[in-house]
């Protein structure tokens, strides 16, 4: 029912050689040789979506290329109108037919309901002066009224607002089914989305930006109105505000048109409508939003980074040992003074010009000029044919036009921002994963069943705003079966070389080939499929003990016998026994490292809760990982300091585990291990070693080779034993 297609995708970001990450500082504006895309890069590019929002987010005058933050209104400007035309082209079509593909019987009631629900309260208006003549009237006659009528238009009236009634709740069941629908069907999108986004895509600052204000998008689906966000429903509404308010016109025009001269009437509904463009004369300013200069925008991001260095939980300890309170609320101070217009005043926003004219603002003048409304109704009070009927149906129908005309202003101010908010989303939709290989160039895993054969050729990998690479001229292979250990003092590039060859990170230079194939024409999910690892940085799920270590192999979180095996394997068996309730336990994940898997965080029962070691997390981070790895698909292992919080008898367990799980009991080889540690007396156990400096392989060779050598391993050693 709801197996919707947005236009298939049409490029692709992974095609493009240059690295995305560089983009947002220098496309389109900048387009000297050094910064431009390539030509043929360019050629592919839709320029339109995405360009048009990035335009749209830049600030005027700045030479930072400061933008502005996520969600931030655009000016109403020339250059932004035609930027929103441009974008609503080339997507409003595709989104109005996504919502229609779903379900159009709906969508049409839906939009013929609010058209003729908008004349609705000039029948009601129309009803109710007419009992209010028939009352004056039997007020006013001596004895010789006629009650049926009265009784009649009563019981007319009553009719009437039961249909109007009944019809409403139809239309917003209706309303609230195509809502639900159409919030699933976004959301899910998004979902996949971001599912399906690694790791250097999303560093890229502009793509995180993209993706902000795509969820802005996906969330004005929930109603919530208050981010100034306009949801497509509230643009069908305004068909309905339209229609009432050319009924309420209507009324009017029939009202006054024998006793007031048109041009008054004019008169008197522009000065009605003249509070609603009073924003516009006097400018005020938003929490978040209308930051349109480089300074006000700088110190928007900063106010929010001191809040949350303020309100997280996760830096509360440093910041209460530390005595950072007075730091952050200095920081946050001056940013918000900015931001509120407090300092660095800019005279024209504030409207100070000095002159006597400024003391009267467009506020103070709101009051007469609103007063003309009243002067049809002097001229219609006069006239000998005016009634309390008619009398009360004007008063209504001029508070009528006020109110759709404002709904209408605010929907058309909402909707000119939600253009943005739209093109951000179709263009986060179009985002492919830059390590995701082309589909001319894709090619399937071949497996080895006795481990993984690697080679490395001269692999390059710098971190995104690096200027030295973190990784340089790396080349070694691996036979299948075989143990590596990388070595290596801090910040040498042991952990960066095993995301890279884990596909968590995107070399930019070199090869790597795995089983002969060369592993970016890999896709990478297929490639995961056959690695287990324990990040050094690894995950603590706040969730039970089962989740934390079933996700290794998803499929088997139900199987309590897998689970139990993988804990045996890790030496976890007793930290799961003395928990509470056994596999069952929320474990507590230090603070900052909350990643909830919806455990109540407040208000669940406190004592399932329970809080672990950094050993004792180790264990559980190593069982996760065997999970996976005693599948026979999985052909590498990578481990990067996972012992690293162990005893030493602990580590010797777990490291003749992973002995075992790499080798058939006749010691055949099974799997491909690589390991990082510091500890070198671990580290001989490899069948190679690969010592590390400065981001590149230094000295290559088993242990024995390398203390042969006498260099920087076998110093390393020295110092270690
Ligand atoms: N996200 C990042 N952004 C930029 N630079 C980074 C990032 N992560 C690591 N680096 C840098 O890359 C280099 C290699 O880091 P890496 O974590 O690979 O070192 P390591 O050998 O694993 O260190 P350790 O033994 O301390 O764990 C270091 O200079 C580090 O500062």
């Amino acid at each position: 029912m709801m197996n919707l297609t947005l236009k298939p995708i049409q490029y692709y970001w992974a095609s493009l050689s240059m690295p995305f990450a560089e983009w947002p500082n220098c496309y389109p504006r900048d387009t000297s040789p050094k910064c431009a895309p390539p030509r043929a890069a360019a050629n592919l590019l839709p320029r339109p979506i995405f360009e048009a929002w990035l335009e749209s987010r830049t600030l005027p005058n700045n030479d930072a290329k400061d933008r502005l933050s996520p969600g931030a209104q655009r000016a109403v400007t020339g250059q932004n109108l035609s930027l929103a035309s441009e974008i609503s082209k080339k997507c409003a079509l595709n989104f109005c037919a996504m919502i229609w593909n779903l379900h159009p019987y709906r969508l049409t009631i839906l939009i013929l309901f609010d058209i003729f629900r908008g004349i609705f309260p000039a029948f009601r208006g129309y009803s109710q002066a007419m009992i209010l003549d028939e009352v004056q009237h039997l007020f006013s006659s001596s004895g010789d009224f006629d009650l049926s009528r009265l009784l009649r238009l009563l019981v007319l009236e009553v009719i009437r607002t039961a249909l109007e009634s009944a019809l409403d709740l139809f239309s917003s069941n209706n309303e609230q089914i195509l809502n639900n629908s159409i919030r699933f069907v976004m959301e899910q999108r998004q979902m996949e989305q971001r599912l399906r986004m690694d790791i250097p895509t999303m560093e890229s600052a502009v793509v995180r930006e993209l993706f902000q204000e795509a969820d802005l998008f996906v969330r004005s689906f929930n109603g919530v109105a208050n981010f100034g966000l306009l949801s497509p429903f509230d643009l069908i509404r305004t068909l309905g505000s339209v229609s009432e308010l050319f009924s309420h016109i209507f009324v009017l025009y029939s009202l006054t048109r024998n006793e007031t001269p048109g041009v008054l009437s004019l008169l008197s509904v522009a000065s009605l409508l003249y509070p609603l463009f009073l924003p516009w004369l006097t400018p005020s300013k938003s929490y978040y939003n209308d930051h349109q200069n480089p300074l006000e925008s700088r110190s928007a991001a900063k106010q929010e980074h001191f809040r949350s260095l303020a309100q997280n939980d996760a830096y509360r300890p440093e910041v209460i040992l530390f005595g950072l309170g007075p730091w952050i609320m200095r920081n946050w101070s001056s940013a918000r003074k900015v931001t509120l217009g407090l300092e660095h005043v800019n005279p024209t926003s504030q409207g100070g010009t000095g002159s006597l004219f400024s003391l009267l603002t467009p506020m103070d003048i709101t009051g007469l000029i609103t007063a003309l409304h009243n002067v049809p109704l002097v001229l219609a009070l006069q006239a000998s044919s005016a009634s309390l009927g008619s009398f009360t149906l004007y008063r209504n129908s001029l508070q009528s036009i006020v109110y759709s005309s404002r709904n209408c202003y605010n929907t058309v101010n909402l909707a000119f921002q939600s253009v943005f908010l739209l093109g951000a989303f179709t263009a986060s939709m179009q985002v492919k994963p830059k390590m995701q290989p082309r589909p001319d160039k894709l090619q399937r895993y071949t497996p080895s069943p006795r481990g993984m054969r690697i080679e490395v050729r001269d692999i390059y990998f710098t971190y995104p705003g690096s200027t030295e690479p973190a990784l340089r001229n790396i080349s070694f292979s691996l036979e299948p079966g075989e143990t590596l250990a990388i070595v290596g003092f801090n910040g040498s590039g042991k952990s960066t070389l095993a995301n890279v060859l884990l596909r968590i990170l995107e070399f930019e230079s070199g090869q790597i080939v795995v089983n002969g194939c060369d592993v970016s024409k890999l896709d990478p999910t297929e490639y995961h499929r056959h690695v287990s690892t324990v990040f050094q940085g690894f995950a603590k799920f706040h969730a039970t003990a089962r989740t934390n270590i079933g996700v290794g192999s998803i499929d088997e979180l139900k199987r309590t016998c897998a689970i139990e095996t993988a804990a045996d394997l890790a030496d976890a068996s007793h930290v799961i026994n003395s928990l509470p309730r056994g596999l069952k336990t929320i474990l507590e994940p230090p603070q900052g490292s909350n990643l909830s898997f919806g455990v109540p965080t407040c208000g669940g029962p406190t004592h399932e809760r329970h809080g672990l070691s950094g050993g004792e997390w180790q264990r559980i981070a190593i069982s996760r990982s065997f999970m996976r790895a005693c599948r026979p698909e999985v052909e590498l292992l990578v481990f990067d300091e996972p012992t690293s919080s162990l005893d030493a008898h602990a580590q010797n367990r777990v490291f003749n585990t992973i002995s075992e799980l790499s080798k058939t009991a006749s010691g055949e080889p099974l799997k491909t291990v690589i390991f990082i540690t510091h500890r070198l007396s671990t580290a001989r156990r490899a069948d190679k070693i690969a010592m590390m400096d400065h981001g590149s392989i230094i000295e290559f060779g088993s242990h024995q080779e390398l203390l042969a050598r006498n260099g920087a391993y076998a110093s390393l050693y020295r110092a270690s034993v």
